[in-house]
């Protein structure tokens, strides 16, 4: 099946990421690929959409961050152009404000989970701002904290206003809180595409078990059932998980039901809702250092007793 990649640019408010989002899309067009391009705004006015050419599919979401009050609406959005326009590669560009971790649990909708593949996400940061953080306050401190943890490559941007010695401090600080991702020191969000093509993202999807490894990082993993599953042996399942996995949600089928249910679970607690029609059967996680070979290997089970 032909799936839809993915990128998330996340960095604080004037970081660089509409500066980046319109380098890569100069990029991708002379690679000719089919790009589309969520943004999102704090506001009900976009500012930045004109960064975005006529032909390129644009979806804006306004009046709200994508972590918080407009899920809905980005779900419709992004299901609509995966069916309509079905593009080879998504850029969603979100609001300076939001977390990392929500952005995924939003973009990662069960309905649609395996058309798609999260490569990465890509957090620019303004290096002034980092080295000046102490005046923020606590809570934009532990955002920008987050929105670096969580990334896959990292931009160290704005480093023209920066003199070496900071540059370096700069490099030291971001490195010790992410030596996972790649990191790069950049003026106008300039990186050659190559660093952001090469990003894998988490897990695609459980057919490609056999690549599935504990990832060190944030990522994602979707496992698609085929069949139904006792609801016991499900809720024994999700007893013995590890608490570094932050949500799961999606379409389940046990054994007694005809139709799936809605699973939602965050912090450890269940919640089910029946559905009254078929659904996709998808599953999808979020978490940090989780070995998903395990995961599958256990659902497969489950499904395999009761096929
Ligand atoms: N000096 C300097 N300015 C930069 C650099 N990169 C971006 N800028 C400027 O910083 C400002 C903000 O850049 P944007 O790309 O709009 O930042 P953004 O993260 O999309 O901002 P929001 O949409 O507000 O979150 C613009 O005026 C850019 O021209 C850089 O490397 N050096």
């Amino acid at each position: 099946m032909m799936t839809t990649e993915i990128y998330v640019l996340a960095g604080f408010l004037g970081s660089g990421k509409t500066t980046l989002l319109k380098q890569l899309l100069t990029e991708e067009k002379k690679q000719n690929r089919k790009v589309a391009v969520m943004m999102n705004e704090l506001g009900k006015v976009s500012i930045d959409s004109d960064a975005v050419e006529d032909d390129v599919p644009l979806k804006e979401l306004l009046d709200g961050c994508i972590c918080c009050s407009i899920q809905d609406q980005l779900e419709a959005q992004l299901q609509g152009l995966l069916s309509l326009e079905k593009p080879d590669v998504i850029y969603i560009e979100a609001t300076g404000a939001a977390h990392p971790v929500e952005v995924l649990d939003d973009v990662l909708s069960p309905l649609f989970a395996d058309k798609i593949h999260v490569k990465g996400i890509i957090s620019v940061v303004d290096g002034e701002r980092w080295l000046n953080r102490k005046s923020l306050s606590p809570q934009v401190q532990q955002l920008l904290i987050e929105q670096v943890r969580h990334a896959d490559l990292i931009l160290l941007n704005k480093t023209d206003v920066l003199n070496e010695e900071e540059q370096a401090r700069l490099s030291m600080e971001i490195q010790s809180l992410n030596g996972q991702a790649f990191t790069l020191l950049t003026t106008y969000s300039k990186v050659p595409i190559q660093y952001v093509r090469k990003l894998s993202g988490g897990k695609k999807h459980s057919q490609i078990s056999s690549h599935v490894t504990t990832d060190l990082k944030l990522s994602t993993f979707v496992y698609k059932f085929e069949n139904s599953v006792d609801q016991n042996e499900f809720e024994n399942f999700l007893r013995n998980l590890p608490d570094t996995i932050y949500r799961i949600k999606g379409y389940i089928k046990f054994t007694f039901s005809t139709y799936p249910f809605l699973f939602q679970f965050s912090y450890g607690m269940p919640i089910y809702l029946q559905e009254n029609m078929n659904m996709p059967l998808n599953l999808v996680f979020i978490g940090e250092k989780v070995d998903w070979q395990l995961i599958y290997d256990k659902l497969k089970q489950l499904e395999n007793r009761n096929s």
